[in-house]
């Protein structure tokens, strides 16, 4: 499709959608499903994923009920304007401006340079009618730093941008159908009058005179919609990663490479320990992703109730593991994607192998909803905070828990003597907790020898995120752990779980062995038997690989993988899609009588041939 016919697609697939969340009726659940099954990024993800959400957190209770009711039937259909040409980390930088005008009771919103132009919000540059809007709130002069305001875009009954807007599609993005389903957006506004309830309300006032008056809960509450998309990206990214290791599995047990002998058939790739070392621990994260979201489901479930009582205590947490662990999950799903499209060899590369595609449209994952570094980087403040009031009577809670042991973690020498006390899952939990605590202690200690802590932090950055890593991957390893020792049905299945946890934990020691020697959690010897160890965990995963991937029940359709195909019937099908490309159309190709033709004549005659 061009651009133009992927966009309107997705714009018919969106409606029809809605249509049915309506007819049938589909509950919340149902709605999310089909959205999966719908397989495309559209103006609905932001609608409802983040419009919406912005005004339930943010709004006082009298602009609930004004705009919720027309957004839930989508007679307005709105998206998240945060983003500029010029800023999207630095959120506090925004420079779009929203001067209070005490004589007409509104806001002017302006763009005053060009790189305060919105540009990315998805929904915005073709659909939206409306848009939270974020931007600095002037009050008699003064800048009150950057806040949420709910503005009406384009026109009801045309879609024309309103008188001061001017607004469009940003372009192409990366890939050839993928994200650019969407239509992100910029966004200028020339002195743009909303009358002054459409500030979002519920953090601060504005009032009919002009004065300014700060809530007395935390402003960073206006972060709460980010915090709530990161939670479900990290269930997103375990969808993603099994995805890839579903289609990579599968075709890896069909794929046969040397070992034939008299004559027989080769080896199945998938019996290479060089393929099951990169591909199961793939597998085990995509389990290990989808226990770790389920918990952070409940852990932000968990905050919400809290705010709601107006306890803010455990926010700090909820926005670190948040932060961390999207950034920590993108990143390792973004890396395997590309990894089993290498797993599946040439035909990897292919178009119908369903990987170039799902790597298009994932990759932005690791820089949506915050750079992956600078969300890293949010945990290691958190954990720079944590570590300094160690000792200070206040004991540490809920993830960061372990640090309380830390006169124990910082001296403890593991007591792994053979391969299989791998397999003790206590004595590989205190082994990430040594490291991360040691990597975390180790920062702190060296950002203590700077005088100016920001400067210390600044030179420090590249170790930081070390360590904010490594933290996260503990909260990953011991979630797996808890699911564990959890209700799990079947003795079967819960030993097929064991074996891809440790395979998920003891690779990880594989990848960042420098930090475990380095911090002396383990030693070098302890290190081989981790890696015997995890030999062994192959040998024992590899019966049941495929049948590992087939349990995430995905279909052919929604695969849309000829590698992936349930029923491995691979060659054929590659042919069929070979055939079907225009290109084979016709026996000669467009350009012969052109370009080929005269080419071959031409050195024919020279050669007299
Ligand atoms: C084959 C086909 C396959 C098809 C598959 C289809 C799948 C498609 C995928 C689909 C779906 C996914 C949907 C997702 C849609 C994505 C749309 C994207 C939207 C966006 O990107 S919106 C914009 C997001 N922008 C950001 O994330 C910006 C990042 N920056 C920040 O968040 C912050 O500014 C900051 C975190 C970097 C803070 O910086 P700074 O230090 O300057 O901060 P402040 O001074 O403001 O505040 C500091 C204190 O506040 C705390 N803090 C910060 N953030 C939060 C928070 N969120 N909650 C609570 N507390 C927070 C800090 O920790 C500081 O605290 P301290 O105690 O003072 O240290
Ligand atoms: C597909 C897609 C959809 C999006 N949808 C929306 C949307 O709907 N609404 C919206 O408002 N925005 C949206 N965005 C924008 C997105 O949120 C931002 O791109 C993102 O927050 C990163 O900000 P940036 O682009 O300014 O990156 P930058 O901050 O410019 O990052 C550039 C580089 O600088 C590094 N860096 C930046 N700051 C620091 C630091 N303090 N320390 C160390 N390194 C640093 C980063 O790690 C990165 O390597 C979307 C983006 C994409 C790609």
């Amino acid at each position: 499709m061009t651009r133009k016919e992927l966009f309107k697609n997705t714009l018919r697939k969106s409606v029809h959608a809605w249509k049915l969340i309506n007819e049938l009726p589909l509950s919340d659940d149902e709605s999310l499903m089909l959205r999966h099954f719908m397989d495309q990024p559209g103006f609905l993800d932001l609608h409802w994923r983040m419009f919406v959400p912005a005004i339930k957190g943010q709004g006082t209770e009298e602009q609930k009920q004004k705009w919720l009711p027309l957004a839930n039937k989508m007679q307005i259909i709105g998206c998240y304007a945060q983003t500029e040409l010029g800023h999207g980390s630095n959120v506090q930088g925004l420079e779009t401006t929203a001067t209070f005008d005490p004589q007409t009771d509104q806001f002017i919103l302006h763009s005053p340079t060009q790189t305060s132009s919105k540009w990315w919000p998805g929904g915005l540059g073709k659909v939206s009618t409306h848009a939270v809007i974020y931007a600095r709130l002037i009050t008699d002069g003064k800048d009150h730093g950057v806040h949420g305001f709910i503005v009406q875009l384009r026109n009801m009954d045309d879609h024309s941008p309103l008188p001061g807007i001017t607004i469009g599609d940003i372009g192409v993005k990366f890939g050839n159908g993928a994200y650019n389903s969407m239509d992100n957006g910029f966004l200028m506004f020339d002195k743009f009058c909303i009358p002054r309830d459409q500030m979002l309300m519920r953090l601060s006032k504005v009032t009919r005179e002009g004065k300014y008056v700060p809530s007395d809960v935390p402003r960073q509450l206006m972060y709460g919609t980010m915090v709530s998309v990161r939670q479900t990206i990290v269930s997103n990214a375990s969808i993603a990663m099994a995805r890839a290791v579903c289609i990579a599995t599968r075709y890896s047990a069909v794929r046969r490479q040397f070992g034939s002998q008299n004559g027989g058939i080769e080896t199945q790739v998938i019996d290479y320990k060089t393929q099951q070392n990169r591909l199961f621990p793939l597998l085990a994260s995509a389990y290990a992703f989808r226990f770790v979201g389920e918990w952070l489901k409940w852990l932000y479930t968990d905050v919400t109730q809290r705010l709601e009582a107006s306890d803010f205590a455990t926010l700090p947490e909820a926005h670190a593991c948040t932060a961390g662990l999207k950034s920590m999950t993108t990143s390792a799903t973004s890396d395997g994607i590309e990894e089993c499209r290498k797993l599946c060899g040439g035909h990897g590369y292919l178009w119908c192998s369903g990987l170039p595609e799902l790597f298009a449209v994932y990759v932005p994952a690791c820089t949506y909803e915050g750079d992956n570094v600078v969300l890293q980087l949010q945990v290691a403040r958190f954990l720079m905070k944590t570590v300094s009031q160690l000792g200070s009577g206040k004991a540490p809670a809920g993830t960061t828990a372990y640090m309380g042991r830390a006169k124990h973690l910082l001296q403890c020498r593991s007591s792994i003597r053979k391969a299989e006390d791998w397999l003790n899952p206590a004595m590989v939990l205190e082994t990430f907790e040594a490291r991360a605590l040691r990597m975390a202690v180790s920062c702190a200690n060296n950002l203590s020898k700077f005088e100016n802590q920001e400067q210390g932090f600044s030179e420090l950055l590249a170790d930081l995120v070390e360590a904010a890593i490594a933290h996260c991957q503990l909260i990953v390893v011991s979630k797996f752990i808890v699911k564990l020792e959890g209700e799990i049905k079947g003795k079967g299945v819960k030993n097929q779980l064991k074996n891809l946890c440790y395979i998920y934990a003891l690779h990880l020691i594989h990848k960042h062995l420098g930090d475990f020697l380095s911090t002396n959690s383990i030693t070098s010897e302890q290190a081989s038997l981790a890696n015997h160890q995890l030999r062994s965990l192959y040998t024992q995963v590899r019966p049941n690989a495929v049948a590992l991937v087939d349990a995430f029940d995905y279909t052919d359709h929604y695969l849309g993988s000829v590698l992936g195909r349930y029923d491995g019937n691979v060659y054929p099908k590659l042919f069929e899609e070979a055939l079907k490309d225009p290109l084979n159309d016709t026996v000669v190709p467009d350009g012969y009588h052109e370009y080929i033709r005269p080419l071959i004549k031409q050195h024919l005659r020279s050669a007299r041939l």
